[in-house]
């Protein structure tokens, strides 16, 4: 206590005032006693918290002279407190930042209510070891009794900042590799999908420059009638269902122009699945389209005319039937067949038979509507489609303006020719209820008009159905008698009439269907030949005839050939040469060994090709035999021509050639003619002694008929021997003839 002043005044003490004094005093020390043990509490909670306080807290005097230091700090900086202690702070700064620290301490300015709070920011640390890192400090300045103090809160962000930094470049990389491909739009769209980053390769394929795309809808890529229909919107909405889309379709320039695109939309979630956008992808794939478009085109049509073919035909029609259906329409099919074609390709020629082809096409077309569909069928057929018919007069009438159309001259390199058609006219849905049914009914038609003497159309009739619908039948049916191994090859022994010996045999298709028993073939092989089916019955056939040779061969030890049919329609595939390939090859049978019977007809309907063919199958060793000599064109420049090596009389001059003169005489010609040209002669359908004697005597060189035997399986073809001596008349009575 300070002794009182001179000045002050001493007053009597009024009673009871001093006990009352001393209890206040108490009273007093007793509150400063409880507020000190506070501060004290107070004091080491801050030191408990500083302590534990992951961020680095510096403290410092004006002069940088550091006053306190937690625990975190002294990691951070690798010190010990006691270290750092008094020490000035730079120690803690690396050594070109240290100006700087001694600017901003210098202008720390007045404080505001005591207190000044520096925004936080990113600088360097410096560690005992020299080490640097990166921290994010903030300061704050007090003012207190002992002057302006600075307290430091230090965090550590080095890891993040390595992290940014990996992801910045990551990011830049994805950039720089997403603008290198040039040749796809790699697109970012936010979540109402308006582009929100487009790459090179969309500027080059759209010709917008980023800056200019960045903002607009997807829509504004896309062609006009696909915004229309609502597609970029409708795909953004599946991309959220389904995550992804794929999708081919045109895309938009900036000057209109169109590109057919393929693209693969993803929609873009963040972890917790929300939606923060889609990433789009696209290329420009027009020229694929265009290849792909030009490849259908090729498989759709026709080479000569331009016209559909059979397969584009068949899909029109398809389609035709279902719109006639819906609409309560019609639709008509007309077979057409040129009268007498093959006469004219044949005398004029090849080349001038496709010009006459193709104005044939081109005026069926100029006749009809430009939604009706004209097809070629092969050869001298075509097929057209009328669409959409209110009744089935409209048919006929335009059937007979097709027939009366062809009553204009023809004219083709320089030459006027006058030609007919035979068309066969068929209304659907009545006439047939799907697309084979109605070809089969204009078909059946279109004979109807040959037999009426060509050059008139016939409009199918219920009484052509029933012919019809048996050829649809057996059609079915052959294909599952294919399946159903109902098929099989007999063989008909050819025998050498000077040695007696089965030189060969000629394989014949049999089938044995399981409720009409045996089926001829002369039932279903021209069913075969008209509906195409022939291509997989006569493979069938080669393949069956060619393995049956060989365990033949294999069996009687000779080197026997085996005579195999081919009718027209199959000798021009353009594989046939291939095809008797592979089946001598599948089974080792040597090719000289296979003859393959054709008639006049084959080499005829397209002289060029067949003799390619034939060409091809000669170079494989494979021989030819012209079959049935004698009831066709019988023409001398075709033996020659194609190099035939066999010719067999047809069995109609053979029945009465001991008879019937003119029959002897073609005969006798047949082999003259042939033997002149090196060319073997086989007779068919000997049945009787007299007539082998006759061709014996007229050194016809094989023969075959009942005489010796019909045809058999592969097994009795073995079973019954070779030689067949007894079956061969005395040569004595042979002089006879
Ligand atoms: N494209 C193919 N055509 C084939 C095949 N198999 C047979 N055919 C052709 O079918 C037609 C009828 O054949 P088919 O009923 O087998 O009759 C043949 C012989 O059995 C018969 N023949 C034989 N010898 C005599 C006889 O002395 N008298 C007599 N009346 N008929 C006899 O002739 C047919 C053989 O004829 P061809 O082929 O002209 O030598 C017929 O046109 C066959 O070609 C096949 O696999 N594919």
């Amino acid at each position: 206590m300070r002794p009182p002043s001179s000045e002050a005044k001493v007053l009597p003490a009024a009673p009871g005032l001093m006990p009352r004094l001393q209890g206040a005093v108490r009273g007093g020390l007793h509150k400063m006693q409880t507020l000190l043990l506070n501060l004290r509490d107070t004091a080491g909670a801050q030191r408990a918290m500083l302590s534990s306080c992951a961020e680095g807290i510096i403290s410092i005097d004006r002069d940088g002279r550091i006053l306190s230091v937690n625990r975190a700090a002294e990691r951070l900086f690798g010190y010990l407190a006691s270290e750092l202690l008094g020490r000035n702070v730079t120690l803690l700064i690396p050594e070109r930042l240290r100006p700087r620290h001694a600017r901003q301490v210098a202008d720390s300015g007045p404080l505001d209510a005591g207190c000044l709070r520096g925004a936080p920011r990113e600088v360097p640390g410096l560690r005992r070891d020299g080490s640097e890192f990166a921290m994010l400090l903030s300061v704050n300045a007090i003012e207190g009794s002992g002057g302006r103090r600075f307290v430091a809160v230090i965090r550590d962000i080095s890891e993040r900042q390595a992290a940014e930094l990996a992801l910045r470049d990551s990011e830049e990389r994805l950039r720089i590799m997403v603008d290198s491909v040039a040749d796809y739009a790699i697109v970012m769209l936010d979540v109402h999908g308006n582009v929100a980053s487009w790459n090179t390769g969309a500027a080059r394929l759209h010709d917008y420059q980023a800056d200019e795309a960045l903002g607009l809808p997807l829509a504004s890529f896309y062609a006009p009638e696909d915004v229309d229909e609502g597609k970029p919107q409708a795909q953004l909405r599946e991309a959220i269902a389904q995550d992804h889309v794929e999708d081919e379709g045109w895309r938009l320039r900036k000057d209109g122009s169109h590109f057919w695109a393929n693209m693969v939309m993803a929609a873009i979630r963040d972890t917790s699945g929300r939606l923060i956008g889609y990433s789009v992808v696209w290329r420009d794939i027009t020229e694929r389209k265009q290849y792909e478009a030009h490849i259908q085109h090729i498989a759709q049509h026709d080479a000569l005319t331009g016209l559909a073919n059979r397969k584009l035909l068949d899909e029109c029609l398809a389609q035709a039937l279902r719109g006639a259906r819906a609409a309560g329409r019609h639709v008509a099919v007309f077979m057409i067949d040129v009268d007498h074609f093959k006469r004219i390709n044949d005398s004029l020629g090849h080349p001038v038979g496709d010009q006459i082809l193709l104005a044939v096409s081109q005026r069926l077309q100029n006749e009809l509507r430009s939604n009706d569909v004209v097809a070629r069928m092969g050869g001298d057929e075509f097929v057209a489609v009328l669409r959409n018919l209110r009744e089935p007069g409209e048919a006929q009438r335009m059937a007979a303006r097709l027939v009366a159309s062809f009553e204009r001259p023809f004219k083709v390199d320089g030459h006027e020719l006058h030609l007919s058609a035979s068309i066969g006219v068929s209304v659907g849905p009545g006439d047939g209820e799907e697309v084979a049914g109605l070809l089969m009914t204009a078909d059946a038609a279109m004979y109807k008009a040959k037999a009426a003497g060509r050059g008139c159309y016939r409009v199918f009739s219920e009484d052509m159905r029933e012919e019809a619908s048996r050829k649809l039948e057996l059609e079915t049916a052959i294909r599952q008698g294919l399946q159903a191994g109902e098929f099989c090859m007999h063989y008909q022994p050819q025998v050498d009439l000077r040695s007696g010996q089965v030189h060969g045999m000629e394989a014949l298709i049999r089938w044995r269907h399981p409720q009409r028993g045996w089926v001829p073939p002369t039932e279903f092989i021209s069913v075969a030949e008209e509906t195409g089916l022939i291509a997989t019955l006569g493979a069938w056939t080669l393949k069956r005839a060619c393995r049956d040779a060989r365990r033949i061969q294999d069996s009687t030890g000779q080197s026997l050939t085996v005579s195999v049919n081919v009718s027209p329609r199959q000798f021009l595939q353009r594989d046939l040469p291939e095809q008797v390939q592979a089946a001598c090859r599948e089974v080792q049978l040597d090719p000289r060994s296979l003859m393959l019977e054709i008639t006049e007809s084959s080499l005829i309907q397209d002289g060029e090709e067949a003799r390619r063919i034939l060409m091809q199958l000669r170079a494989q060793g494979v021989r030819v035999a012209i079959d049935d000599f004698g009831t066709g064109y019988s023409s001398l420049s075709h033996i020659t021509r194609f190099a035939v090596d066999q010719l067999k009389i047809d069995r109609s001059f053979v029945r009465d050639v001991c008879d019937d003169a003119a029959d002897a005489a073609v005969a006798q010609a047949i082999i003259a003619m042939a033997h002149s040209l090196g060319i073997e002669v086989v007779a068919e359908g000997i049945e009787r002694e007299e007539q082998l004697c006759y061709l014996r005597t007229h050194h016809c060189d094989q023969g075959q008929g009942y005489h010796f035997g019909a045809a058999v399986s592969a097994e009795e073809f073995v079973a019954q021997g070779l030689h067949l001596p007894r079956l061969l008349p005395d040569p004595r009575s042979a002089a006879l003839f």
